[in-house]
Formats: C-alpha cells, sequence, structure tokens
C-alpha cells in the first residue's frame, strides 16, 4: 500500500466570546461563533445566559451560575488556549465580577468589551449595580471597548447627538481604563448610524462606513465586536483589527437576512450567496 502523504496539520487561531446565547440566532454567541468562522478562527464559547428571543425581542433571560461561566473559560483557557476574546451580554453583577476576576486570573490579554447594558432602541437591559460594575472591574481590562450611543451616554455622563459629542464621549470614557474606546453611530440619526470614533490615548479618529438601508440590524453591534477578536486572534494591531470588522460589518448588513417579523439579523456568511441566492440547491 503506498504511504499517506503527510500534509500537516495547518495552524489556526482561537478566539472566546463570554456572552448570551439568543435562540434567534441573530445576536449573541450565535452570531459571535459565525462571525469566528467567516475569519477561519476557531471559536469557543463561555455561555452566561439563555435568552429566549427573536427577531421581535427578548421574551425571557435566564442565568447560569457565576461558577459555570468561570469554569467554562477556565476549560477552554486551560486547555486550548485563546488569542482573542469579547464580552457581550453578561447581565448581571455576579456573573461580571466573576468574569473580570477570571478575565486577571487567566491572564487574558486581547480582550474585547462590548458593554451590552442598553439596547439600541434606549432601553436598559441591566441594572445599575451591574453597570457599576461594568465600569470599574471588567472595562479597565479592555484592549477595546465598544458602547453603542446610550452606552456611551452613560459611561461619558453627557448626550450625543453629533459627531463631535462622539469624539468627546470617546475622550471621556478612555479615562475609565479601557486601551481603545470605539463609540458606535448605529442609534443616531441620518449617516451617522455608519460612522464610530475612535481614541486610544493618542489617536483621534473618525471610522466612517457606507450606510446601509435596512431594518434587518440585530446583532450588528455583537458581530462588530466578534470581528474585532477574530481579528485580534489573527495578529492584526487594535486599530487596523477594528477597520477590517467595520468592513465586515458593513457588508454583513448589505446582506441582511429578511427572517421573522422584527429586525432579521446581518447575514454572516455573504461569500456563500450563489447568484443572489442563499438556496443550496443549483
Ligand atoms: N445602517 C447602518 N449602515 C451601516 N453601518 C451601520 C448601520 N447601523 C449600524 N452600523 C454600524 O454597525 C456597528 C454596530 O453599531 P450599533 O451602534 O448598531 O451597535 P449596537 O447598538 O451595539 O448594535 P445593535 O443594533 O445590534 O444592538 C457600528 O460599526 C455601526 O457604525
Ligand atoms: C444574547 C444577546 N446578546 C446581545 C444582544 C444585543 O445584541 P446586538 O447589540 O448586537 O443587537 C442580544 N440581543 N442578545
Amino acid at each position: 500500500m503506498e504511504k499517506q502523504q503527510d500534509i500537516g496539520t495547518p495552524k489556526i487561531s482561537v478566539a472566546m466570546t463570554i456572552a448570551g446565547s439568543d435562540s434567534g440566532g441573530g445576536a449573541g454567541i450565535q452570531a459571535d461563533l459565525r462571525t469566528f468562522a467567516f475569519h477561519k478562527v476557531h471559536g469557543t464559547s463561555a455561555i452566561t445566559c439563555i435568552t429566549a428571543q427573536n427577531t421581535l425581542g427578548v421574551e425571557r433571560v435566564d442565568a447560569l451560575p457565576p461558577e459555570s461561566v468561570v469554569a467554562q473559560m477556565e476549560a477552554i483557557v486551560t486547555d486550548i488556549g485563546v488569542q482573542a476574546a469579547k464580552t457581550g451580554m453578561l447581565l448581571n453583577q455576579t456573573i461580571i465580577a466573576a468574569v473580570a476576576a477570571q478575565v486577571e486570573a487567566l491572564n487574558l490579554t486581547n480582550l474585547v468589551v462590548d458593554p451590552v447594558m442598553v439596547s439600541r432602541t434606549g432601553a436598559q437591559l441591566i441594572d445599575d449595580a451591574a453597570i457599576a460594575t461594568l465600569r470599574t472591574a471588567l472595562i479597565p481590562h479592555a484592549t477595546v471597548l465598544t458602547p453603542n450611543r446610550y452606552e456611551a451616554q452613560m459611561l461619558g455622563n453627557l448626550e450625543i447627538q453629533t459627531l463631535a459629542d462622539m469624539q468627546s464621549a470617546a475622550q471621556r470614557i478612555y479615562q475609565l481604563g479601557a486601551k481603545a474606546v470605539l463609540v458606535k453611530g448605529g442609534g443616531l440619526q441620518g449617516d451617522l448610524r455608519s460612522v464610530d470614533v475612535w481614541f486610544d490615548g493618542q489617536q483621534l479618529e473618525t471610522l466612517a462606513a457606507e450606510t446601509v438601508e435596512t431594518t434587518n440590524t440585530h446583532g450588528t453591534g455583537c458581530t462588530l465586536s466578534a470581528a474585532i477578536a477574530a481579528n485580534l486572534a489573527l495578529g492584526y494591531e487594535p486599530l487596523t483589527a477594528t477597520r477590517r470588522a467595520k468592513e465586515y460589518v458593513t457588508t454583513a448588513l448589505k446582506y441582511a437576512l429578511a427572517i421573522g417579523k422584527g429586525q432579521g439579523p446581518v447575514g454572516h456568511f455573504f461569500p456563500l450567496l450563489v447568484n443572489n441566492s442563499w438556496s443550496a440547491s443549483s
């Protein structure tokens, strides 16, 4: 018998998401793992809570015990190892405190913190005690912190209407200790919806993209932070990782999925479209 040729084992980067499950598959863990897969990064997950959710909204949320979240992180990092991680919906103060302590204990360095506190429509998702712990215990560990308009208003303690307001917010929030802050424009009006502002203590950058006219925007924030983490895992510098992630989100928004009766999710796998159809048959 002929000897099988050794083709070797290709190396793959690994990323971890610490976030909630979205039963509708549009945001949370599901969006993060699809984003990692698109970037050819192996995705691992520490689940914080289970949401009963669809394109119309969240019906119910069940938290996992903080010990479970911490154990998932430990199981992943001590065996497989990760080159980058992101946090999404952490839900309550005890989970936030436990995740922050574990980030420190496991010495996670490339960390994207998506401070899921207020929805794009302005509804507060976590209580004040949880926000306080996020601010003091987790945010200082962030390589990139990605608040949306309302989260930035809360963290920066100011109103945001204009590009100048976004710039002030990024500079103020930077004082909380993240290495870089990206204030996202999705919750603003007109073309500011597709503009984000970056501040890393030195560079103040405006990241602008084409505005996509769609109501199917569910999961854009999760997808952006997961794509930043994927690009960090691939070895890109934080600002480059963020620019690449923004390009990905913009294209995914162009191919957003018109499913459900509400806001459909972005189309993570647009390169798989054939003749503008998702149908598997030719
Ligand atoms: N209509 C749009 N066209 C292009 N880019 C957009 C649009 N809406 C949002 N974005 C971009 O999507 C990313 C996510 O921003 P957004 O402010 O929507 O975050 P979020 O509120 O956390 O997300 P979500 O809407 O999923 O809760 C940002 O880079 C933002 O600029
Ligand atoms: C489980 C879970 N996590 C996060 C979000 C917010 O998602 P996004 O801000 O990307 O719409 C969500 N709706 N559900």
